[in-house]
């Protein structure tokens, strides 16, 4: 039978796999055989339950052993272990597989190849041979949005993993935590950081609510224009934050990091959480609250993201109308609501349950708008502030842009130091003058353009407040003047 010693030939492996390949396969015709009778005779509930005693009984009697490993654990959150089969059966593909699917989306850039429904993948594994079946099959998914119940088809894929029994052990101890290994492997080799967001899908994302595709973004801490303290600190965190593992533990503290990035539009909140990501490797979850609708969905959504992530929250303060959502008049099912508290407990309750190495990133062009709740201290780790462009920042952009090395001083460096200290310029319009030419000179001559057209604003804008100050301070005065001549007046006329 299926027994291997030591080291066997090939034949005898390819005769065992064949031996066990047949059992398994008669077991499943007798089953089939069965069921065709009984269809015409039996009621179907009794039918289930023979049908159920005798898949044990044929299985007992069998000597093959077959785990289930299911896509998601509890149809949300995705299983490890089918991610990691399938990360690494993608290098076990072999000729004799006949159908393949190879998908590509628009930012990838390579292939992705993976077997079909119903391909078998045979594994040989020290000497055990271990043979995998993909499965798909269609349920039907209950949704209540609050108001109504609705159905959705989905499709529920499964790996079968059959071998023969006695080697049980051997794959959940040594089998299985290996394929768990080789995949993180793999993974690591070829990791992109991935962009997730609701709404597009690839060939690799599988069941879940979120698609994803390469975020392939060029932002990194060095062409990040920003004081360059804070992104030193910044840095120091994150290198913290990704050596601490064991200390995280040690102290029970979930190894979770927050950050608030605020800031006027165009100074580089987005481009920080892209550099961020590139720095750490990990894949970011872009989370539009706008979306949502209720708590439970935001629970749903984060439960399926993957640990080395960044969760970001853009625009917190207009994303979402939290107080309004919570004040607003009668609400029948409050579980139905997207709230501010439903938002706070994900942040301290279920969010720092809930997985590892993960980061949340908030961010908002109006601090001042943002409910204290969500600033109160130990809510978010860092408040970290993205400003108009300095001088340094600018010298990055150019480097950036143009080449120019950033010790390098150019004759129009002086001007553009004195201007840009006078007005407030975010790097995004920096960027855009500097984009205008491959020519250093055209394109110093664009921002110097720029800066004496926004100071000269500025200059204006200030003699309009001093003007209009002068305008109130002489018609203050006159008012005065008025008024002590009435006095005199009336005291003459009393006389
Ligand atoms: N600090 C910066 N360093 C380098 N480039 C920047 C910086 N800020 C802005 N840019 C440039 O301007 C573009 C827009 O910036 P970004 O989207 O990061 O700004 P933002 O702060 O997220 O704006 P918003 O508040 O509108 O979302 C970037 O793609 C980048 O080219
Ligand atoms: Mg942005």
């Amino acid at each position: 039978m299926f027994s291997l010693s030591n080291m066997p030939s090939t034949t005898t492996v390819l005769s065992t796999y064949t031996t066990f390949a047949a059992s398994a396969v008669l077991i499943r015709t007798v089953i089939n055989e069965v069921q065709n009778v009984t269809n015409h005779l039996i009621p179907k509930g009794l039918q289930d339950k023979i049908m159920s005693k005798l898949e044990i009984l044929m299985g007992n009697l069998s000597s093959t052993m077959c785990i289930i490993i299911n896509e998601t654990t509890n149809g949300y959150s995705k299983n490890e272990v089918f991610e990691a089969a399938e990360a690494y059966l993608r290098t076990r593909i072999s000729l004799s597989v006949n159908h393949l699917k190879v998908s590509k989306v628009p930012r990838d850039k390579t292939l992705l190849v993976t077997i079909n429904q119903g391909e078998d993948i045979v594994d040989n594994f020290d000497c055990t041979l271990l043979k995998w079946k993909l499965t798909c099959t269609e349920t039907q998914k209950t949704n209540f949005d609050g108001d109504v119940f609705s159905n959705e088809n989905v499709e529920r894929r499964s790996f079968e993993l059959r071998f023969d029994k006695k080697f049980r052990d051997k794959v959940l101890d040594s089998y299985l935590p290996f394929v768990l290994k080789r995949s993180k492997e793999i993974n690591e080799a070829s990791k992109a950081v991935r962009l997730h967001a609701l709404g597009f899908y690839s060939e690799m994302d599988g069941a879940g609510p979120w698609g994803s595709v390469n975020l392939d973004h060029p932002s990194t801490f060095d062409t990040l224009a920003m004081d360059p303290a804070v992104k030193n600190e910044l840095i120091e965190d994150l290198n913290r934050f990704a050596r601490m593992r064991h200390f995280y533990r040690r102290v029970g503290k979930a190894w979770k990091r927050g950050y608030l990035l605020y800031g006027p539009p165009g100074t580089g909140k987005s481009s920080l959480i892209a550099a961020m990501a590139n720095y750490l490797k990990f894949d970011v979850y872009d989370l539009e609250l706008a979306h949502l609708n209720s708590n439970s969905e935001l629970r749903r959504l984060v439960v399926s993201t993957k640990n080395k992530s960044i969760l970001v929250i853009e625009d917190i303060d207009c994303s979402i109308d939290i107080e309004n959502r919570e004040d607003g008049g009668y609400n029948p099912n409050p579980q139905s609501q997207l709230t501010l508290s439903g938002l706070l407990n994900f942040i301290d309750g279920l969010w720092s349950s809930y997985g590892d190495e993960r980061i949340i990133i908030f961010t908002t062009n109006h601090k001042d708008r943002l409910d204290p709740a969500l600033l109160r201290p130990g809510r978010m780790d860092m408040h970290i502030h993205m400003s108009y462009c300095t001088f340094s920042g600018f010298k990055i952009l150019a480097s950036n842009y143009l080449g120019i090395k950033s010790h390098s001083n150019h004759s129009k460096f002086d001007a553009i130091e004195r201007m840009i200290a006078m007005v407030e310029v975010t790097p995004a319009e920096i960027a855009e003058e500097l984009m205008k030419s491959e020519d250093v000179e055209i394109a110093l001559d664009k921002v110097v353009e720029l800066l004496r057209k926004k100071r000269d604003r500025s200059v204006e804008e200030i003699k309009d407040v001093a003007e209009e100050k002068e305008r109130e301070i002489k018609e203050e005065r006159e008012k005065k003047v008025i008024g002590k001549k009435r006095k005199l007046r009336r005291r003459r006329s009393r006389q």
